[in-house]
């Protein structure tokens, strides 16, 4: 896959305090890429230093063979953290300036305007000021305005928070389309599940530096792989003896068991003591939420050198 975006060695200071250490990863043509991190952990500072609203103290950033200050910015579409419109102007007339602004065709803008309106249930609001808007309709017009003129990279910085399921869906679908249709698509987003449904590759940071770099599979691979759930009354001793386990949760009648990353559940099944009790029996894969929990807590109880590496 053809290289869209590529961020080496970035480093970033605020006065004493290192806010970016070495940060380096690429976005591809058609993927979406996920920057991940707790509060605080450096993602927006990151987005912040791509789109040249900061720059940063070394390293680079290189769009296509363009880096710096000559990166092409109407190639790219930005959807900020922070969210807010001018207030008293018209969703039309508000869409077709962020469109002017990048240099985009009116006629072909406006078309694409009222397209995306009905596509985000808002048919008919192109002459409503934006102030009358609802918020989670103020943020389908600012995600319209980072699409309109069909960036080649996209980047979405917490594109979920406030929307509703339904919402949620919509926009979902529209960022998985655009990268089937070729758009680079670099994601921030606090909700886990959405990230593990939406993206191919994921980059962690932590405190301002890499914690994991790679696809969901080999972030999974890399942790113990399973877990399994057990209801039923038993005693820990039990369970803690088992072959492949690495650890044991236990509270009230649940036991969880978090295996060996080399486990295969169905023989390790095979195996369980008669004597168990079993109400009730899950085998699953460790989630990306626990994943990034489990980092972001400091406890590293998931793999032995608590690093997965790109
Ligand atoms: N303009 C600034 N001046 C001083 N410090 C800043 C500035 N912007 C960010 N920081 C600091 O840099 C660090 C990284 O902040 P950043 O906003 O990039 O985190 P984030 O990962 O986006 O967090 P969140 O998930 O809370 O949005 C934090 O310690 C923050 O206080």
């Amino acid at each position: 896959m053809e290289t869209m975006l590529t961020v080496n060695g970035l480093e970033k200071s605020f006065k004493d305090k290192k806010a970016l250490k070495d940060i380096s990863f690429d976005v591809r043509k058609g993927e979406i890429m996920a920057i991940l991190g707790p509060n605080g952990a450096g993602k927006s500072t990151t987005i912040r230093n791509i789109m040249g609203i900061m720059y940063p103290d070394s390293g680079s950033i290189t769009f296509h063979n363009y880096s710096g200050k000559d990166i092409p910015r109407n190639k790219i579409g930005y959807l900020p953290e922070e969210r807010g419109l001018y207030k008293n102007v018209k969703v039309m007339d508000i869409l077709l300036y962020l469109a002017d602004l990048k240099d985009y065709p009116l006629d072909q803008a406006k078309e694409r305007i009222l397209m995306y309106l009905k596509k985000f249930d808002l048919e008919g609001k192109e002459n409503v000021s934006v102030e009358e808007l609802s918020k989670g309709m103020g943020q389908k017009v600012q995600f319209i305005g980072s699409i309109i003129h069909e960036p080649e990279l996209l980047i979405l910085d917490e594109p979920f928070s406030g929307l509703d399921p339904v919402s949620q869906e919509v926009f979902k679908e529209e960022i998985r389309s655009l990268a089937n249709n070729g758009t680079a698509i670099l994601l921030s987003s606090h909700q886990m599940n959405l990230v593990e449904e939406m993206c191919d590759r994921l980059f962690m940071i932590q405190r301002g530096e890499k914690v994991i770099y790679g696809t969901l599979d080999d972030v999974k691979k890399q942790y113990a792989n399973f877990k399994c759930t057990i209801h039923g009354r038993n005693k820990i001793g039990d369970l803690e003896n088992l072959p492949e386990v690495l650890r044991v949760e236990q509270k009230d009648d649940t036991t969880i068991l978090h295996l060996d990353k080399d486990v295969e559940p169905s023989i390790w099944l095979k195996n369980l003591p008669d004597h168990l009790v079993i109400h009730e029996l899950k085998i699953n894969r460790i989630s990306l939420h626990e994943i990034f929990i489990d980092i972001a807590t400091d406890k590293n109880l998931l793999k032995e050198d608590g690093v997965v590496h790109a």
